[in-house]
């Protein structure tokens, strides 16, 4: 499977090579701007392939998308230090309006993986600015939040992350939510599950974990000026389920007719994902205060976009 990469910055090149490293795609081709930088990732990233797969990676302009089942969408500015991501919007809808058309004219059929921010509203906008069904636009969305949350669990239960079943919903953002009270770990409810292995889970190491999950972005981007890793290998996560129709259920970003009571918006629940795109998707059960906060994160989502004009 050919997989394309508009934008070959921080974000694109880690999904590039997680893509090639982990040789579920047979090509990977760069397209930026930035001609010279898309070579060098290109090249940069080739010469990792031998010790690990046989991807061929390129890099090249919009005409050499052609032919590409996924085309990730990474282009666009990131945030500064303090900036929030909505922040971005302006700037990156520009880069869009720009972005799709030229994809589609060379790939009408691909499946569009949008890793820019804000990645809800850019998740939106570009299922506007195509008008390929909801399930062909697939935003990163929370992903890579989710792995954040079990990542903690995981370190605080003393287990390994993918033994954890926990999701986070709605934004991929600042108003997202944590999904605790439909958590598990192995197959038992996750505070009981924490008490008998005597890690218990009590409010304080709640809202430590929320903390950690929710500012996630900022600690990371004060200390080094961007995150990339973890969304590259949530990118590759979501190009091998679409590569190998494998049916798993991943928390991502999709224009959806109802979430919590808000209509026509791209937020995060657990969906199906395979060869097709999204196959269906899963609304949790949840306890009244999540409710609420995934009604309030659905609704700072249906407000911003209906403030774009495209
Ligand atoms: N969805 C998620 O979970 C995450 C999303 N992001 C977002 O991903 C986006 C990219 O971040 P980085 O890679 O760190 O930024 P970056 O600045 O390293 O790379 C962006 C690339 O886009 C290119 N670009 C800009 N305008 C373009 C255009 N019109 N056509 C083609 N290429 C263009 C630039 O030349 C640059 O190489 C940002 O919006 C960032 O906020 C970042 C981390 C996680
Ligand atoms: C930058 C961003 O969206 C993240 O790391 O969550």
């Amino acid at each position: 499977m050919k997989i394309g990469i508009v934008g070959a910055g921080m974000v694109g090149s880690s999904a590039g090579y997680a893509i090639a490293l982990t040789g579920i795609a047979s090509s990977v081709i760069f397209v930026d701007r930035n001609v010279d930088l898309a070579r060098a990732q290109a090249e940069d990233i080739s010469h990792a392939v031998p010790f690990m797969s046989s991807c061929v990676v390129h890099a090249g302009d919009y005409a050499d998308l052609k032919g590409a089942s996924v085309v990730i969408l990474a282009a666009g500015v990131s945030q500064k230090p303090g900036e929030t991501r909505l922040e971005l919007l302006g700037r990156n809808a520009n880069v869009f309006r720009e972005v799709v058309g030229e994809v589609l004219r060379v790939t009408p059929d691909a499946i569009l993986l949008i890793a820019s921010n804000p990645v809800d509203i850019m998740t939106q906008i570009t299922a506007r600015l195509s008008g390929l069904p909801a399930g062909r636009v697939i935003g990163s969305g929370t992903i890579l939040d989710t792995a954040r949350f079990r990542s903690l669990l995981g370190r605080h239960l003393r287990i390994s992350p993918q033994s954890v079943h926990a999701y986070v919903l709605g934004e991929h953002g600042d108003s997202e939510v944590l999904a605790w009270s439909n958590a598990r770990a192995g197959s038992e409810p996750l505070l009981s599950f924490a008490t008998q292995l005597g890690t218990p889970i009590s409010d304080a190491v709640k809202a430590e974990i929320d903390d950690g999950v929710r500012n996630a972005a900022y600690k990371i981007i004060n200390g080094k000026g961007a995150t990339y890793y973890g969304i590259g290998a949530g990118l590759a996560r979501i190009v091998k389920s679409i590569a190998q129709d494998q049916q798993d259920v991943l928390s991502v970003s999709v224009v959806t007719r109802n979430v919590a009571g808000v209509a026509d918006v791209a937020l995060s629940i657990p969906r199906v994902v395979g060869a097709a795109g999204i196959c269906a998707d899963m609304m949790p059960t949840l306890d009244e205060d999540e409710k609420e906060a995934l009604h309030r994160s659905a609704s700072l989502l249906k407000t911003t976009i209906e403030a774009v004009t495209l």
